[in-house]
């Protein structure tokens, strides 16, 4: 039987603020220009219930069967896909029992998608922190956890804002229209260098540019790499990365047809002269481009999963555990979020 063309949400860490997003999307009128695709939520269907009276939204979580078609869609009901708390949640106080729950909520999403019973998930924010605590070694993030439950070798980090996160040809021509790609993700600052190889960088960059054109629909993209060190490196006087790694594989990587600037000094690259007629900058380290993109758009930017096959997109910012429960958590990111997932959608 055909199923309904429906967007997987996870609605993330209990005590964050993933869980009254999903309530407050669901209460509110989709984002203009949204292709009509249904969100289901998925998570503990009593919390979604609590938090929707604590904010003050009239929002009836409605119970669904992930293997069975939604009901139809009603004003006012979040359909969910159940995933029960391991423990009572209260908002802002974080508690490693219910790390399994949030894993659990992926797991339902990627395996929907997987089987062609969602077009694609949209995941509210987690806490990396506590999932570490309750033993989950080595959990870094959303990125890394769908890279193995889907059996990746490797997939990239990108966010957009803007202009950027629709599909279409032109590139970037001023404003905060910008794509920035990460080439490491949750590493500490002091194991940066070590992962930045010629492969690292292949692998990255071939993603890329394969997915711009996937996702994005840029013919021929360009793409402006970041040096990892100051000015580039000065010439190997303040580090010889570029020198030894990054040179050498952009080059290479030129010759077999992909359109690369750089690397670049990270300080300037992100300026008009630089950017201009760029489809996206990759950045070495997860703090070297994201303030930048966030300074350009936070809480209307969302996170793409590049190299899945499947549909993942997330908001740009973490669990707001200062904010949870208190309804005054902006949507603007969720509402980016879903929006660009259901375009992708059209595209997959
Ligand atoms: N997609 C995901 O699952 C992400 C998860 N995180 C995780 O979130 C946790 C907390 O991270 P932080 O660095 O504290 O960042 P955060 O984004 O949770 O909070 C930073 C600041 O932004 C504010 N803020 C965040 N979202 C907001 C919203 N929707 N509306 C209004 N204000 C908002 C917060 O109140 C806080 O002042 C960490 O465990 C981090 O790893 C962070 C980013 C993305
Ligand atoms: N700063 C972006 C971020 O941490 C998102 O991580 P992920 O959970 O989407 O991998």
């Amino acid at each position: 039987m055909a199923m309904p063309p429906v967007l997987a949400l996870t609605t993330g860490e209990p005590a964050g603020i993933g869980p009254e997003l999903a309530v407050m999307l669901a209460a509110g009128a989709p984002a203009a220009g949204t292709p009509d695709r249904r969100v289901v939520a998925v998570g503990d269907p009593g919390l979604l219930a609590e938090r929707a009276a604590m904010t003050g939204h009239a929002v009836e979580p409605v119970e669904c069967r992930p293997d069975e078609p939604l009901p139809p869609p009603m004003a006012g009901q979040l359909p969910v896909w159940p995933v029960p708390l391991r423990a009572p949640s209260r908002p802002g106080v974080l508690d490693p029992r219910n790390a399994d729950y949030v894993l659990e909520t992926l797991d339902v999403a990627v395996r929907a998608c997987r089987d062609s019973r969602a077009a694609g998930m949209v995941t509210a924010p987690l806490h990396k922190g506590v999932i570490l605590e309750a033993g989950h070694a080595g959990f870094t993030g959303h990125t890394e956890y769908l890279r193995d439950a889907c059996g990746v070798d490797e997939v990239v980090m990108l966010l957009a804002t803007g202009q950027a996160l629709h599909a279409r040809e032109a590139s970037w021509a001023g404003g905060p229209h910008l794509r920035v790609a990460l080439a490491t993700t949750h590493l500490p600052l002091r194991e940066v260098s070590a992962a930045i190889t010629p492969e690292r960088l292949e692998r990255i960059l071939t993603i890329l540019a394969a997915d711009l054109k996937r996702w994005f629909g840029v013919a021929s993209p360009r793409i402006a790499v970041c040096g990892l060190n100051p000015h580039a490196g000065e010439g190997g006087h303040l580090g010889r990365e570029e020198l030894e790694v990054i040179t050498p594989t952009l080059e290479r990587l030129r010759n077999e047809g992909l359109t690369l600037d750089g690397p670049l000094p990270a300080d300037t690259l992100f300026t008009p002269r630089h950017l201009a007629g760029v489809d996206a900058v990759l950045a070495m380290y997860h703090d070297q481009g994201l303030p930048v993109l966030k300074y350009a758009g936070f809480g209307r930017a969302a996170n793409i999963t590049l190299g899945l096959p499947l549909v993942r997109t997330s908001v740009d910012h973490g669990t707001a555990l200062d904010l949870a429960g208190s309804g005054r958590a902006d949507l603007g990111s969720l509402q980016v979020a879903v929006a660009l997932a259901a375009e992708m959608a059209q595209r997959a």
